[in-house]
């Protein structure tokens, strides 16, 4: 039996290709983040799987990614996991660069030293296929459709970042002959896609009797894949598709925005009928900034290589779905718990007022909201020309009066290795999180009094996020680096180790030296 590592698999289309290999016969390490998308509600039938191994985890975390291809003996990765709602991109973009593009780095890294230990026999047969979709191809017009050879034109943050992703994959093949194949799917759909997406979103909205948002004009065209297809030709390129090679994956089924809302309503009011038709709620709204006008797939390369050709057809495809929708109402509670409820995202081309806390991480703008009282994050600017970069560092005025350096040290931090967790009665911790390498951080609040006592929170900071932070006494801090590589932290306390000419006790309790301590640097 085959092992697959399966990145983004408690999503929509993980959660889907998952099932489909271990029905196929695969073995599936399933590494998942669980953010907002991610749901353990859409594996619940392969809860008790012997060959379903599900770990919760970052794939930006190359150490665990190493470690799980190593302990799992895998044959192949599937890289699918991604931010990719497109409006999220408009809104808080850092999370697409981070997931998507040093994502898919930290997983070509892991993939290529595991790769590199395997015998001959066994580095033949190893794959990496990596999931992108036919948006880095950028709009097209009222004809045409795109290839493998249409040259990217990305139109949005996210769209940029999986051609970010693609570019990497290409190089790591180009460069390392890493054994990689990229695919180009148009948009999925089927059961358990978040209901941000247009499908599920018009499908719940339309049997709640809510406003059915249409951006535009609603001529906008996408071609419409269903998952079940999607998966089949995904496992299909893993089996026989061609190393170094792309290859797109298409419905052959495109539909206006409007087409498929009016398809929605009808199968609703066929299912669930009123005594008004449900496409009475259709709203025309604000359109979305840089909205692709349409997306066309030529999948003919697919099909005449490897004979796949799509078999769920839109009309029935449609009527599955919305009736999976309505027959699975847990599910979609489930999907409601992280704070989504339908609204509008990515609204503007500006807007940071769309950031929605997903999971315990916060995505980090300019000047993140504070964790707790007293903790400052501040992103840093790299200041850079030809010689290199810079970057400012607490700047006396402006730090919060109390905390004014009075030394400084850099460390180095091994791939996989921690420091902490610490807490400091006096003293405040004013580090810099710059890279090489990422970080995450924890921080745990244990000042008595204080309104967010007893809270943790982790966030990851560093060469894909650089920040600064000040650590105020009683915030206990640990900082593990989940890189690749050897990492830096730079740390300027405002009071001097072991005090004036290293004669006095050193103001630190080093939690990590009790053994029950309460402190425990868990991922999620
Ligand atoms: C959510 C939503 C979308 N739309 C429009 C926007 C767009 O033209 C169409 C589909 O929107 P979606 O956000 O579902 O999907 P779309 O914008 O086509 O993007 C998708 O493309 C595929 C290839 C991927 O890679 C996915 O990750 C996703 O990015 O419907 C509305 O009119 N109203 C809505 O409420």
């Amino acid at each position: 039996m085959k092992t697959v590592l399966v990145t983004g698999g408690a999503g929509f289309i993980g959660s889907n290709l998952v099932r489909h290999l271990i029905r196929a016969g695969y073995r599936v390490v399933n590494l998942d983040k669980l953010t907002y998308a991610g749901n353990l509600a859409s594996l619940k039938d392969l809860e008790q799987d012997e060959n379903h191994i599900f770990v919760q985890g970052d794939v930006c975390d190359g150490m665990l990614v190493l470690e799980l291809l190593h302990r799992y003996d895998c044959d192949a990765v599937i890289n699918l996991a991604a931010e990719s709602h497109v409006d999220r991109s408009i809104g808080s973009p850092g999370m697409f660069v981070r997931t998507n593009v040093v994502g898919t780095f930290e997983m070509l890294e892991a993939a290529r030293e595991y790769w590199h230990a395997l015998s001959e026999e066994r580095s033949q047969g190893f794959r990496f296929v990596h999931v992108s979709t036919d948006e880095v191809f950028g709009s097209l017009g009222d004809s045409g459709s795109f290839t493998e050879s249409t040259p990217f034109q990305p139109n949005s943050p996210y769209s940029a970042s999986k051609a970010a992703s693609d570019h990497l994959v290409r190089s790591y093949h180009e460069t390392f002959a890493l054994p990689t194949i990229t695919t180009h799917c148009s948009n999925n759909y089927g059961p358990y896609q978040f209901p941000e997406k247009l499908i599920p979103l018009m499908t719940l909205h339309a049997v709640e009797g809510k406003q059915l948002p249409v951006y535009g004009t609603g001529l906008n065209v996408r071609d419409w894949l269903h998952v079940e297809d999607h998966c089949s030709a995904l496992r299909l390129i893993l089996e026989s598709g061609r190393i170094g090679d792309t290859y797109n994956i298409g419905g052959d089924a495109e539909r206006s925005n409007l087409e498929v809302v009016h398809a929605i309503c009808q199968t609703v009011d066929e299912l669930c009928p009123s005594d008004q038709p449900s496409s009475k709620n259709i709203q025309y709204v604000r359109d979305r900034p840089g909205h692709d006008f349409r997306y066309s797939i030529d999948a003919s390369k697919l099909s005449s290589e490897l004979g796949w050709k799509p078999s769920v057809s839109f009309e029935q495809g449609i009527k599955d779905t919305v009736s999976w929708y309505l027959s699975n109402p847990d599910w979609v509670t489930s999907t409601r718990e992280k704070g989504y409820h339908g609204q509008r995202l990515g609204t503007s081309a500006n807007s940071m007022t769309d950031q929605l806390t997903q999971s315990t991480e916060r995505e980090l703008g300019s000047t993140v909201d504070k964790p707790f009282d007293g903790v400052v994050f501040e992103q840093l600017t790299q200041y850079t020309d030809d010689r290199g970069w810079l970057i400012e560092l607490y700047r006396n005025d402006e730090i919060p009066i109390g905390n004014e350096p009075v030394m400084a040290y850099v460390s180095q931090t091994m791939p996989g290795v921690s420091r902490g967790p610490h807490e400091h009665v006096d003293q405040s911790d004013l580090f810099g999180f710059f890279g090489p390498g990422d970080f995450r951080l924890y921080l745990w609040d244990s000042r008595e009094g204080s309104p967010t006592f007893g809270e943790r929170f982790t966030v990851v900071v560093g060469e894909s996020n650089p920040q600064s932070v000040i650590v105020p006494p009683g915030v206990v801090h640990a900082y593990k680096n989940i890189s690749l590589r050897p990492g830096i932290v730079f740390n300027a306390p405002n009071r001097l180790y072991a005090g004036e000419g290293k004669k006095e006790a050193v103001d630190e309790i080093r939690h990590e030296d009790n053994q029950g301590t309460p402190y425990q640097l868990v991922d999620a």
